[in-house]
């Protein structure tokens, strides 16, 4: 490769185009895309998503290169507000940097406090740190930052190209001045600050930058794109993300009215996504001397009012027989104009570097497409957002109607959420197993360490501080030791070896284990399997009678005691509050360790009287599988010393030494686990348990209509504090409907001859991740129906009797 251009923000609208385009027109060079993936989890956070569904960055870069036989993109998951940048600039000497990489949004900034200063950081400091890394490492690099027409000053003048030569008192100004900036928002506010910056680094640090003053976008299609779908850019037309004329195409095409806000003689700059990614792509050649601070207004159309602009779209959708309307509502951003402002705009690129379709072809074209790729309609896009000034201790109404669209019952918002994070088609509700990453953090995964097992290392590491920054906020656990291990079965395979090796160290050859008889055998299987262990299940009858359980545990004293916090069979919720204390005054001694396997992510964890709680990370934290989570008592883990004992501390430590995973192993397990747990968090334990358990109240009520009407004696087990729905049938075997099941792709488990609450008989269990919908579970609920219809209607019910 004969160099590198890097583009920050290249998952974004204009910066994915903009990759493809450089990426054909320089295939001798290298193209980093740089993305964090903000913009694509704040959208679907938000409840909202773009119309179409586009394939992930990685998958795009792959689609491109099938298409034109090229391989010079590469896309880096990385933090433009973090040392990853300089590190990168560092590593790869860029000539070309293009910034994109901004919260881009009037709207977001303004919703509250934390957005306003995730802006101000994200967009100030990350351009800080460009400069500061261009200046160290490659000050000849032409850096591109992306500006907004918006930043300028509108007060009847024309609009100058950044700097002008202003008259005051009959005087006129000696050297250019910037033209003056003024904005009624954070973000636009930022972008000043941002030209502020750059100003002065090429002033005083000899810096060369360009900076393209950009207008509002429109439209869907580059040339690059060829009308592949699997090539297309984000189109977002929701209240806080989606632009005007974009909005207003999604909303005519939709049958929706055009909202415009306040008078409409408010005006807006329109550029169309082709001519601006072709302009901009256009600045690699064009290069201004060092020094320079060169200012660009990108804006096509200029004279346009939002009126003049709603009034057009109107037309042009009439003329291919859609039905336009528009709405007016309150002026939401204090643009009130009794009439439209007069102003020109200076554009020295307009004619020669700055190509300009026809406004009229590219909105036909965009409703065309639009047509063509009719995507799910979320209504709640379409409404305005509110007031900018309509603010209440210190949140803003907007945060309100989001939470609202967020709720439990709401499927439209959860099925966007699912299309966009977790859009496998298949339907996995076998609670053993919910390891499903989200969508949007896989490629960000598979790009952390290409190929470097250092890198894998440096990542695990950082990645590993992130989780116990994580866990220590989503559970607080005063006196224990949090550990990132390996999952619950290969965690208790390691502590029943070790828990021998210290128990003998007292002399006793025999240790009692008092547990359950419904426990998972990944984790009662060890104790079962070395014979030092002697096991005694109690049922749940005395399990479930205090009175009856304390005087077992006298009588036995036992070593150890091993439960299940949520039953496996079952998905019931232990009854803890007694359980585990009375255990600990029983038998103060007895080592009391809690499977947390079934009941990590969907129950509160019972803190105080374990010595320790394991879980697995692959079920409801939908985390990497092989991956745990285990608390140990601090004086429990001195006693114990370590799980692992050959001393290839991954960290420097001393509380981590011998209890987390050491080196040798594929420490990607720790960023994918950093991953889940960030959006475990971002959603809400709260969230996601409500979600579940009405998904899985809904399942059971129609499973039991269903069983019902085909006379299958059945009864469901287990509680409904539990997403699980655990259906117990005695007299027939489930396995040919479990397999019949798998087979359309629907995921459920399946438990033969179990004893549970002293009745016996198979179980099948459902465990409901809560992205799933409603409309999902319709479909697997008509599945079952169809089997056991067929199997009964045609008197097939040799497949289902024992
Ligand atoms: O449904 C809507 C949406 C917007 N508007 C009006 O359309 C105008 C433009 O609003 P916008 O949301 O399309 O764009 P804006 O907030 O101005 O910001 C956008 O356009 C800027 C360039 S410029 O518009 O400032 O030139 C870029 O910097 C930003 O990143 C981009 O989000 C405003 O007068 C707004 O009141 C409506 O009337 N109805």
């Amino acid at each position: 490769m004969n160099g590198t251009i890097l583009i920050l923000g290249a998952e974004g609208y204009l910066g994915w185009p903009l990759a493809m385009k450089l990426a054909l027109h320089h295939p001798d060079q290298k193209i980093i895309l740089l993305d964090n993936g903000w913009r694509k989890s704040t959208v679907a956070n938000l409840g909202f998503g773009p119309w179409l569904q586009i394939p992930d960055l990685s998958s795009r870069i792959e689609a491109f290169g099938r298409k034109y036989g090229l391989a010079n993109m590469c896309a880096v998951h990385a933090e433009v507000c973090s040392d990853e940048l300089a590190e990168l600039i560092r590593r790869e000497r860029p000539h070309t940097i293009y910034h994109l990489a901004q919260q881009c949004s009037a709207s977001y900034s303004m919703l509250g406090l934390q957005q306003a200063l995730y802006t101000i950081r994200n967009n100030e400091e990350g351009n800080m740190r460009l400069l500061w890394a261009v200046r160290e490492y490659v000050p000849k690099a032409h850096i591109i930052k992306l500006g907004s027409f918006g930043e300028y000053a509108k007060g009847g003048l024309p609009i100058a190209e950044g700097y002008f030569k202003p008259g005051y008192k009959g005087q006129l100004a000696s050297t250019p001045l910037p033209y003056p900036r003024a904005a009624n928002d954070i973000y636009h506010v930022s972008k000043i600050n941002d030209s502020n910056y750059v100003a002065m680094a090429a002033r005083t640090w000899g810096l060369r930058i360009t900076e393209v003053m950009q207008a509002t976008v429109f439209g869907l299609l580059t040339s690059e794109m060829d009308a592949s779908p699997d090539l297309f850019t984000r189109f977002d037309y929701d209240p806080i993300f989606g632009t005007v004329a974009n909005r207003f195409l999604a909303q005519v095409v939709s049958g929706s009215s055009m909202t415009v806000y306040g008078s409409g003689n408010q005006r807006t700059g329109l550029m169309a996504l082709n001519d601006a990614v072709n302009s901009l792509a256009r600045f690699v050649e064009d290069v201004p001397p060092v020094g320079e601070h060169r200012v660009v207004n990108h804006v096509t159309e200029t004279h346009y009012s939002i009126n003049e602009l709603a009034a057009d779209i109107a037309d042009i959708a009439r003329g291919v027989g859609l039905d336009p309307k528009i709405s007016f509502t309150s002026d939401l951003r204090g643009e009130s104009a009794a009439k439209k402002p007069i102003y020109s705009i200076e554009t020295s690129l307009q004619g020669s570097h700055l190509y300009h379709t026809d406004f009229h072809t590219v909105i036909r074209e965009s409703i065309s497409l639009l047509q063509k790729q009719y995507s799910t309609l979320l209504s709640h896009h379409f409404s305005p957002h509110s007031a900018w000034n309509e603010c209440s201790d210190g949140k803003n109404l907007d945060l309100k109607r989001v939470d609202a669209v967020r709720k439990t019952e709401n499927e439209a918002y959860w099925d966007q959420f699912r299309i966009n994070t977790f859009p496998s088609t298949r339907v996995n509700l076998n609670p053993g197993c919910l390891a499903t990453l989200p969508q949007d953090r896989l490629e960000t995964i598979k790009n952390q360490v290409n190929g470097n097992p250092l890198s894998l290392y440096a990542l695990g590491r950082e990645a590993f501080i992130s989780i116990q920054e994580e866990c220590a906020k989503l559970w607080p656990a005063i006196g224990y030791r949090c550990n990132v291990t390996s999952s619950t079965s290969q965690t208790m395979n390691l502590l029943a070896l070790v828990l021998l090796r210290r128990l003998q160290e007292d002399g006793k050859r025999c240790f009692q284990v008092l547990t359950s008889e419904h426990e998972h055998p990944g984790g009662i299987g060890p104790f079962e399997h070395l014979p030092e262990y002697k096991l005694t299940y109690l049922p749940d009858v005395v399990l479930n009678d205090a009175e009856e359980f304390n005087r077992c545990l006298r009588e036995m004293q036992p070593d150890i005691v091993f439960l299940s916090h949520v039953y496996y069979p079952t998905g019931k919720l232990m009854q803890d509050k007694w359980r585990l204390s009375n255990i600990k005054k029983a038998v103060p001694n007895a080592i009391l360790i809690l499977d947390v396997a079934q009941s990590l992510g969907i129950q509160q964890l019972p803190f105080g009287d374990a010595d320790v709680l394991i879980g697995s990370t692959h079920k409801w934290l939908h985390g990497p599988l092989g991956g745990g989570l285990a608390w140990f008592k601090e004086d429990f883990a001195s006693w114990i010393g370590a799980l692992y004992w050959n001393k290839q501390h991954l960290f420097e430590d001393p509380q981590t030494h011998g209890f987390s995973i050491p080196g040798g192993q594929d420490f990607l397990l720790y960023e994918r686990l950093r991953q889940s747990l960030k959006r475990y968090r971002e959603i809400g334990p709260k969230a996601i348990l409500e979600r579940s358990t009405y998904l899985a109240a809904y399942l059971k009520r129609e499973l039991n209509g269903i069983l019902g009407h085909a006379g299958i004696t059945h009864c469901f087990m287990g509680d409904d504090v539990s997403p699980v729905v655990s259906l117990l049938v005695s007299d027939y075997d489930p396995y040919p409907l479990y397999e019949f099941l798998r087979k359309k792709d629907i995921h459920i488990k399946c438990i033969k001859h179990c004893r549970v609450e002293a009745k016996v008989g198979h179980v099948l269990r459902f465990g409901i991740p809560y992205y799933e919908n409603m409309g999902r579970l319709r479909m697997v609920l008509d599945t079952i129906a169809s089997f056991v219809d067929c199997a009964i209607m045609d008197k097939q019910e040799v497949d289902l009797v024992i």
